[in-house]
């Protein structure tokens, strides 16, 4: 089984979409970065949708509008070039440049095996169609600000006043056209603060909608006993079964720092799986909530697929393709 994933995904012709989902500020540049290293650079290549904004800057502060609002991006043209990548075919797309607020001139873009396409409407509308997994981040209201004014200060050149005021104003925009999008999401992720006082920590919440085919069997072992013997810092861990918009889900949901030991042999096992010689999570002693989760993710990841490979070949035994 060493390596399966990889031949199947080698021999896959085209490309498989993930779309991340999320408010401005809720981490889904850093989660496809986090996707990104765990999959290996030479397999996934990404963008985002703020790409397609059709206002800069400047135009939006003469207009008054909102880049949530989908009227002010092009969801058209992006749904097209989502169709093209999937077939494997290369695209000429625009580029937003967030330092400068102006758009850059177009760009080549050479898809990998593996897209991630991340941004404010990716699971809007017609886009969602063209997605293999969809994933929604979901950080409380508190965290989601925090991180955007934080970021929007120190990256983006905005005054920390009119970041707050400009939260204010896109509030109901946010709830209208972003938040619904988590009810199309195969993978929800929400994130909390944690009811422990560690730094680096938040409670982080998985929720996978259940698969409707057997799993390939690949085992999650979570090693107790280093849980038991190695941690000194608070944790809680917690598994259920739910509905969640009408949908089977599970839920799962790690708070605190966690030795890196007790998850050591599932990291492997996904490994060893998909053929993936990158570790997944940095060398750290200890792991946090969102760590686990791209775990998570990877191993959904390579389940959803593998599933779809196994059609393709068993169609094409009964020369249905
Ligand atoms: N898991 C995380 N743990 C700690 N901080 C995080 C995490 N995810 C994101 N952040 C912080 O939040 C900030 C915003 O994250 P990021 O740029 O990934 O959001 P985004 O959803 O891509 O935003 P936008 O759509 O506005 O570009 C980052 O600069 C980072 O400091
Ligand atoms: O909601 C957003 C997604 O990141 C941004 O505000 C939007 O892309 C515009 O970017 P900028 O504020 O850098 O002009």
């Amino acid at each position: 089984m060493l390596g399966e994933f990889r031949r199947r995904l080698e021999e896959y012709e085209g490309s498989l979409i993930i779309g991340v989902a999320g408010d401005s500020g809720s981490g889904k540049s850093t989660f496809t970065k986090s996707i990104i290293n765990l999959l290996g650079k030479d397999l996934v290549s990404s963008f985002s949708l703020d790409d397609y904004h059709t206002e800069d800057r400047e135009t939006r502060k003469k207009t008054g509008h909102l880049p949530l609002d989908p009227k002010i991006n092009n969801l058209k043209l992006a749904a097209e070039h989502l169709s093209a990548l999937q077939k494997g075919n290369a695209i000429i797309k625009p580029v937003y440049n967030h330092k400068t607020g102006k758009f850059d001139p177009p760009e080549v873009f050479e898809p990998k095996k593996i897209v991630i396409v991340e941004g404010l409407h990716t699971l809007y509308d017609e886009l969602r169609n063209y997605l293999d997994l969809k994933i929604y981040v979901d950080p409380s209201k508190d965290i989601k600000w925090l991180w955007k004014i934080k970021r929007d200060v120190e990256e983006r050149g905005y005054k920390k006043e009119d970041v707050i005021k400009e939260i204010r104003a896109r509030e109901p925009f946010y709830k209208r056209y972003i938040d619904f999008q988590k009810i199309y999401a195969d993978i929800v992720i929400k994130i909390d603060i944690s009811k422990f006082s560690e730094e680096d920590s938040y409670s982080v919440e998985t929720i996978l909608k259940v698969l409707d085919f057997p799993l390939s069997g690949i085992e999650m072992p979570l090693s107790l006993s280093s849980l038991i013997n190695t941690s000194q810092k608070p944790m809680m861990i917690s598994y259920r079964d739910d509905f969640y918009y009408m949908k089977r889900v599970s839920r799962i949901t790690f708070d605190g720092l966690i030795p890196h030991e007790a998850i050591d042999s599932l990291e492997r096992r996904i490994m060893e799986y998909t053929g993936f010689e990158n570790y997944i999570l940095e060398r750290s002693k200890y792991v946090n909530g969102t760590q686990i989760a791209q775990l998570l993710v990877a191993w959904y990841f390579v389940e959803m697929m593998n599933n779809i490979f196994r059609e393709i070949e068993n169609a094409r035994e009964k020369n249905i393709y």
